[in-house]
């Protein structure tokens, strides 16, 4: 990367190429194409991947006045090179993607209130923002599987077991996403009885055959432990060509680069008085893996004027202790399990130190992407002594993998204040708690009519903080993550005494009705990988003799 700024006028590094090659958060692999990046989704090493530069857009802002559909085209042929997809096909493969979806925006802007804005990433087919990412990854799949099985039959064509973890959303975006496609096998693992009950329902109902619901005895973690331990087995990926649909494919972050963009433009258009092409925004994203909010912040190093990232937990604090004190750790500070008691301000928390909240698909313990803002925290860093590139690029590799030997090992590690003081020169962190999540659904109820999901709740908190910290005049956009309706508990909690609220009149959308009549399939598994590979290896077997392979 050569030195000099931003196209947001920030001083930082930046580059004016398109970026299409992909090398490893751990240093080791380098040079992948993007297809390489997509089926493989982890890196030999462990590591993620990432883009070997950054491209900016440097006429991004000629970009305002275009729909959803082409900003996503735009964003995305910036890290897919024509040779690997030709144009026309990553267009068709994105208007493909976004047909799904229940609003012609895709991704619709609301004003809330004040300066803050609800961006309503639930308009997909699963009702969460998930849909935005996966829709599109099914599809990349399937194009890549077509292509390369052309002429093929049998166990000669190129199969591919995809693996992934899930604590609700992902694995029905996933499966929504994958369900019927030729080649690819799925196997969701989910944290048994903590997901909510419609997310479990969205996911155990479709009965595709290529379809596997895995209910592992454990947490959130276990199951994402149990996906890396299967990607760092080399033998089950030789055989079954493993692939990723949880964040840590770097298709997943690409996809959600456009709805910043998407999102900053549709403010200038409601907003014509107070909010100009250049000027900055704000964006509160509730967090939990940091594949959400890190699409943020590629929109930023892209030229996105960003003025914070504000990232909002909930009691599953990992990330907001790292912003305040630069100890990435994974036992809570404070906690019910650590203190030998299983309830604390009213919140269960489990042995494990996973803390059981009203926001489900947040209660993870460690944030897998956090590894990729790490390494280009760790190359701002080396670039400042003054060595090559190569040198600069390695350096960050070697000081990423050993924080994460840190982690596995000693359950934490600290960084430099320079690392984290750049971390926080774009980000900043709020834990939001369970009773202040049911508080803001109820405020927002009150005041506007609005019914916010708890995860989205725990983002517009953030927002309000962060309102009362920054400038009030800068307008905040928050991510609303999921459809309240998928957290019946959480809201019916919040609003139940609320006059005249009525769940299924006002929340309940006609696809959710009936869903639990259905016919289910899952199957319970222990927390054991190698458990899970013989349940892998026994049903992608029944698949192909069904297939006649
Ligand atoms: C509804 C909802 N909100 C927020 C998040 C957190 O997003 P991320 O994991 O990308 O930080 C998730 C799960 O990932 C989710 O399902
Ligand atoms: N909250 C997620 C957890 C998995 O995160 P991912 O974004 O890495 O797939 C979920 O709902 O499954």
């Amino acid at each position: 990367m050569s030195n000099g700024a931003f196209a947001n006028g920030d001083a930082a590094p930046q580059t004016h190429t398109p970026s299409q090659r992909y090398l490893s958060t751990r240093g080791e692999d380098t040079g992948f194409s993007f297809e390489d990046v997509v089926l493989k989704g982890l890196a030999n090493d462990g590591g993620l991947y990432i883009p070997e530069e950054l491209p900016t857009a440097s006429d991004w802002q000629s970009w305002k006045d275009l729909p959803f559909n082409e900003i996503a085209y735009n964003v995305l042929s910036l890290y897919i090179s024509p040779s690997e997809i030709p144009a026309e096909d990553l267009k068709d493969i994105v208007n493909r993607s976004y047909a799904t979806f229940r609003s012609e925006d895709v991704t619709p802007l609301i004003n809330l209130q004040d300066n803050i804005h609800l961006l309503e990433l639930f308009h997909g087919p699963t009702f969460a923002f998930k849909d935005v990412a996966l829709q599109f990854l099914g599809n990349l799949f399937e194009y890549f599987l077509v292509r390369r099985n052309e002429g093929k039959t049998g166990r000669d064509r190129y199969h591919l077991t995809v693996v992934g973890a899930t604590s609700g959303d992902t694995g029905s975006a996933a499966i929504y996403g994958l369900r019927g496609k030729k080649d690819v096998s799925v196997f969701m693992l989910h944290p048994k009885g903590r997901v909510s009950p419609i997310q479990e329902l969205q996911m155990t109902t479709v009965l595709d055959s290529n379809v596997h619901n895995l209910a592992v005895t454990g947490n959130f973690d276990n199951c994402q432990d149990i996906v890396k331990a299967l990607f760092a087995d080399p033998e089950i990926n030789a055989t079954h060509k493993l692939g990723a649909v949880n964040s840590i494919n770097m298709a997943r972050i690409l996809a959600q680069i456009t709805y910043y963009f998407y999102s900053y433009f549709a403010l200038l258009r409601q907003q014509p008085e107070t909010f100009k092409l250049g000027d900055k925004v704000r964006f509160s994203v509730p967090s939990g893996n940091f594949g959400d909010i890190l699409a943020g912040y590629f929109a930023y190093r892209m030229g996105l004027p960003v003025e914070k990232l504000v990232i909002a937990t909930n009691e599953n604090d990992i990330l907001d202790r790292f912003f305040k004190t630069g100890r990435y750790e994974k036992k809570p500070a404070y906690g019910a399990a650590a203190e030998g008691g299983l309830e604390k301000d009213g919140v269960k928390a489990h042995e494990d130190g996973v803390k059981e909240t009203l926001s489900p698909a947040m209660d993870i313990l460690v944030s897998s992407n956090f590894e990729r803002l790490l390494w280009f925290l760790a190359y701002e860093f080396a670039s400042s002594a003054g060595m090559d590139d190569e040198w600069n690029k390695k350096q960050a590799g070697q000081e990423v993998s050993s924080w994460l030997n840190d982690l596995k090992s000693k359950g934490g590690f600290g960084v430099y204040k320079d690392v984290l003081e750049a971390g926080r020169r774009n980000f900043h962190s709020e834990r939001v708690s369970d009773q202040e999540t049911l508080d803001t659904i109820k405020s927002l109820y009150k005041e506007v009519g609005y019914v916010l999901d708890p995860h989205t709740a725990v983002g517009v908190e953030a927002a309000r903080r962060a309102v009362k910290i920054f400038s009030a005049n800068t307008h905040t956009i928050s991510l609303s993550t999921a459809h309240p309706a998928k957290f019946a508990g959480a809201v019916e909690q919040a609003l139940k005494d609320e006059e005249g609220f009525d769940f299924e009149a006002k929340v309940l959308p006609e696809e959710f009705v009936g869903l639990d009549k259905r016919e289910k399939r899952v199957r319970d598994v222990a927390n054991d990988w190698e458990a899970v590979r013989e349940v892998v290896r026994e049903q992608v077997e029944e698949e192909f003799k069904a297939a006649g392979y």
